[in-house]
């Protein structure tokens, strides 16, 4: 999908919400007896009208073995074409193997984007842009504590390493192919990392279960063509524990979309 049909998608829906899809067995309602996949497909079926995007974590399939690498793709193929996909796998090696990390996203699996830890540098991502029409999201500021140890950090007596990653990244690809994971737990950091990448599109994780602020994201964070993802994964997968599951995930993804759209009509340039 192109930032264009991305952009476009987002003006129709009114919405920049992207569904995490981190599904745990042991949160799937009794009914379903732990079928991680009908889970997948009841939410997606439920939230699909308020959301643009989904964003499987590979984490929760991997630790499922064989069967899920099988829901994994089964639950892509299921969403679509008519939304982003986002293969939330955190990858980034030599480039040899990162050259592998990539057929697995947009191969193997179809997806239109994945993750992407840039420790170790150019070559290491180059791989995942080889790709028309694919794209890298590159981990820039990230929403969890942990994210202190090093993101804020100065490199030598120059800027913070988020803004040296999102400066330096901004060489490798175009805002047609590159993105940036911006923690909304850091919703002070918008207006300057919307001024370090003015064009790019942020991957914002972090709203719902982590507590992030998404007016603040709005409002500083927001470009001519929108510019944010938002994602909610559990806010939304678990907003009932019961039989109600899928009503209660509409809703909360709709609650996500008004805001949204309210947004969008006070803060598109
Ligand atoms: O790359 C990510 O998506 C990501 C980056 C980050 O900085 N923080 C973060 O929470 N994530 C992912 O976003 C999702 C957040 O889930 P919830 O906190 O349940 O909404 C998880 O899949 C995380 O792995």
């Amino acid at each position: 999908m192109t930032r264009q049909e991305l952009f476009s998608a987002i003006q129709r829906k009114r919405s920049f919400l992207c569904v995490g899809l981190d599904t745990d067995p042991s949160k799937i309602p009794g009914q379903l007896n732990g079928d991680v996949l009908a889970f997948n497909k009841a939410i997606i079926d439920a939230t699909r009208d308020y959301c643009v995007a989904y964003k499987p974590n590979t984490a929760f399939y991997e630790a499922l073995g064989l069967d899920g690498m099988r829901i994994l793709k089964d639950t892509i193929d299921y969403i679509g074409k008519e939304h982003f996909i986002i293969a939330d796998a955190k990858r980034g090696d030599i480039g040899n193997t990162s050259g592998y990390y990539a057929s697995f996203a947009f191969h193997t699996l179809g997806a239109d984007a994945i993750t992407v830890a840039p420790y170790m540098g150019a070559d290491s991502v180059q791989p995942f842009l080889n790709y028309p029409g694919k794209w890298a999201i590159v981990l820039a500021l990230t929403s969890n504590p942990g994210s202190d140890d090093f993101q804020h950090g100065a490199v030598g007596d120059a800027a913070p390493l988020y803004a040296r990653v999102m400066q330096r990244a901004q060489t490798w690809g175009s805002p047609e192919q590159l993105m940036f994971v911006c923690g909304a737990t850091h919703p002070e950091k918008f207006a300057e990392l919307r001024q370090l990448a003015p064009e790019h599109f942020f991957l914002v994780p972090g709203i719902g279960a982590q507590g992030g602020d998404l007016d603040a994201v709005c409002r500083h964070g927001m470009n001519a063509e929108c510019g944010l993802l938002v994602n909610s994964s559990r806010g939304i997968l678990y907003a009932a524990p019961d039989a109600g599951f899928a009503e209660a995930a509409r809703a909360a993804a709709h609650e996500l979309q008004q805001q949204m759209e309210a947004a969008l009509k006070n803060y598109l340039p």
